[in-house]
This record gives structure tokens, C-alpha cells and sequence, in this order.
């Protein structure tokens, strides 16, 4: 067999910044596989159904729950173990910064979308890589079956540190659109029953697919960044049982929704860390979802201090290391999941 149908993910990391050898085979099954570059894998069905999914992990390449779990899911459809009956994209975003074992090689890659890849002067290899990728989910979404489509993404990421709510996703910026119970109840489904809201674009990938292709799609966080092989993955079963089950059923029935099983929280702040001296209030092992008051010091900016703005402020992905101009901290206070407006 081609060393890439072999085993998808070392041939990636063995191209870590591409690989303009395109490849294609079609399974005894029907099903064709198209390698568009490294890390790039569509999955196309004979007949295929309503849905077109993206499902990217390796944003980061420390985060290698996200990755083991597409890495299985690949090979199970490679060796036509895992039926597939939607269009699927499959993207193993930074294999550079697999190899390398870290977030990122030279600059995040979650900061790049939306065209900020070809903002200011700066060049370097995750800017050239985040605009192939966003050409490829154009290429995806804008090649599929006439006809009433939906479209579908999960970023799969794992945290830094410690949370005291271990899975959860990120909701990006609707524009004001509703809520979907449903994608909800997907999450929920995926052992993900908390949700946080962003109030503001940003330029991480699941904003780019939400923002450009109307796509329902969220930045999954699947627990703690741990070396390959020290992944529980009982943990995220109920994750890669559900995503199984989202390429390979026509449809999921979740039942009637049930506001009460969401945990869903709303963005309060955004910090950016906008100074050399900059530093969080807390110490490096205090974990996302660690509740503040109103009024309490959160962090120092140069001469500004930060505060809490509410009652029952939280903590998500504190880190005093980010690059100028990014963000450094996030925050987001309870709301009641009737409080939103769901279609
Ligand atoms: O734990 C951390 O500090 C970061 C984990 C991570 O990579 N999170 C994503 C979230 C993206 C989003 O806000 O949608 C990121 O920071 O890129
Ligand atoms: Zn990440």
C-alpha cells in the first residue's frame, strides 16, 4: 500500500510543511479518498449525505488527544472498519509543531485565520500553512452535491492546564444569529456539556468556518495537553463514539432538549497582553473554570491593573507568555441556557 493510505498521519509528519504529491484511491467500499497536501484528507461517499464535516485537530501540536483520536478514526475508514456516508474533511492543521512536540513552531496558528496570515510584514511557515488551509475549506465547502446542505466543524483542541470543567467548547461570534440546540446536543453527546460564547470575532479557525461558510462549527477543548500515548482515552470516548457516528449516520437524534444538562457561560472579557511586563494575578496552576469576584485583580498590564468585572468571573486560558496583542486571558461569567436564543 502507498505509504500515505499506510498511515496518514507519519507520512503528514514525515511532509511536516506540505507535500504537492496529490493522491486518490477508491475503497472496495465505494468510498474515494483524495489527499489534497499533507495533513489534508477528503473523504468522499459514492452517495454522499446532506452533510459536509470538517474535522480538524493539530492547530496546536502539543494537543494530542484531538489527534490521536483523527489519527484512528482515518485509518479505521482507510481499512473500511468505520463506514463514512458524509463528505468529510479531515485536517492535520500544524504537523511541524507535532514533530516539534509544541503549540506552535514559530507563531500560534489559531491567530491566523480569516486572513490574518497576510497581516503586517511578518512571513513564516504557519502563515503559508493557515492560508492553504483556508483555501481547502473553501475548495470543500464549495465543491459539495447541489442541494440543501449543512455544514459542520470541529476544531479539536486540549487546554493548557487544568479545568474544573474538563471538556468544553467554544461557540464563536453568531453575528446575533440563534443559538443551535441541536449542535448543542451534539456537543453534549461528545461528553461536552459545557459551551462559552464569544462576543466579538476573533481569527481562530472555528470563527473562519462560522464567519465565511455559514458552517455550524466550534473550537472543541477535549481536556489537558499531554504527550502522545499519556491520553486517557476513556475520557473521550463519548467524543470520538460521536463523531464516528456523525460520518457515518444519516442523521443524530438526540431527543427533546434539555435546557438544564447545558452549562452555558458568556464572555465577560477579553485581555490582550499589551506589554512586555505583563502578568497574571494567579498562580500557573490555577485551573480554567477558577471563579472571581468583582473587584478582584486578575492580572497587570505595564502600568494597568485588570480587574474582574462581576461576581463570579472565570478563568479560561490564562497564559502570561502570548505574543503582543494577544490574548492573554479570557473570562466568562454563567448564563442561563434560557436566556438564549436557540433555533
Ligand atoms: O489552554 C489554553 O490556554 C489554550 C487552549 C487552546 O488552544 N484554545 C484555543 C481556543 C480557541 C477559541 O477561542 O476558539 C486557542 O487558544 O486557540
Ligand atoms: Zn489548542
Amino acid at each position: 500500500m502507498n505509504k500515505a493510505f499506510e498511515d496518514f498521519l507519519a507520512w503528514t509528519c514525515a511532509n511536516e510543511w506540505g507535500s504537492e504529491e496529490t493522491q486518490k484511491k477508491t475503497l472496495n467500499n465505494g468510498v474515494t479518498l483524495s489527499i489534497w497536501d499533507s495533513g489534508v484528507l477528503e473523504v468522499s461517499p459514492p452517495k454522499p449525505g446532506k452533510k459536509d464535516i470538517v474535522l480538524s485537530c493539530a492547530v496546536h501540536g502539543n494537543e494530542t488527544a484531538p489527534i490521536e483520536i483523527c489519527r484512528d478514526i482515518i485509518n479505521d475508514i482507510i481499512t473500511e472498519k468505520q463506514t463514512v456516508i458524509h463528505r468529510t474533511l479531515f485536517l492535520i492543521a500544524n504537523p511541524a509543531s507535532i514533530n516539534k512536540g509544541e503549540r506552535f513552531v514559530e507563531e500560534n496558528m489559531n491567530r491566523l485565520f480569516s486572513g490574518a496570515h497576510s497581516n503586517g510584514k511578518a512571513h513564516n511557515k504557519e502563515r503559508e500553512r493557515a492560508a492553504k488551509i483556508e483555501q481547502y475549506v473553501k475548495r470543500f465547502y464549495e465543491t459539495s452535491p447541489e442541494g440543501e446542505r449543512e455544514r459542520l466543524h470541529y476544531d479539536l483542541h486540549t487546554a493548557i492546564r487544568d479545568s474544573k470543567r474538563e471538556k468544553f467548547a467554544v461557540y464563536p461570534f453568531t453575528h446575533g444569529k440563534p443559538y443551535n440546540k441541536h449542535q448543542l446536543q451534539f456537543l453534549l453527546a461528545c461528553g461536552v456539556d459545557t459551551v462559552l460564547l464569544n462576543q466579538a470575532p476573533t481569527t481562530t479557525f472555528s470563527y473562519f468556518s462560522v464567519n465565511e461558510f455559514n458552517a455550524h462549527a466550534f473550537t472543541v477543548e477535549l481536556g489537558k495537553v499531554r504527550p502522545f500515548g499519556e491520553n486517557d482515552r476513556s475520557k473521550f470516548a463519548a467524543a470520538e463514539q460521536t463523531l464516528r457516528r456523525l460520518i457515518s449516520e444519516d442523521s443524530l437524534d438526540f431527543g427533546s432538549f434539555e435546557p438544564n444538562k447545558h452549562f452555558i457561560f458568556k464572555e465577560a472579557q477579553t485581555i490582550n497582553r499589551m506589554n512586555e511586563d505583563f502578568e497574571l494575578n494567579f498562580a500557573d496552576d490555577v485551573a480554567n473554570f477558577t471563579s472571581f469576584d468583582k473587584g478582584d485583580l486578575l492580572a497587570r498590564d505595564g502600568d494597568e491593573n485588570l480587574y474582574a468585572q462581576h461576581d463570579g468571573e472565570h478563568i479560561i486560558f490564562p497564559n502570561a507568555k502570548v505574543a503582543l496583542g494577544q490574548r492573554a486571558l479570557l473570562t466568562v461569567v454563567r448564563v442561563p441556557t434560557e436566556s438564549l436564543e436557540l433555533e
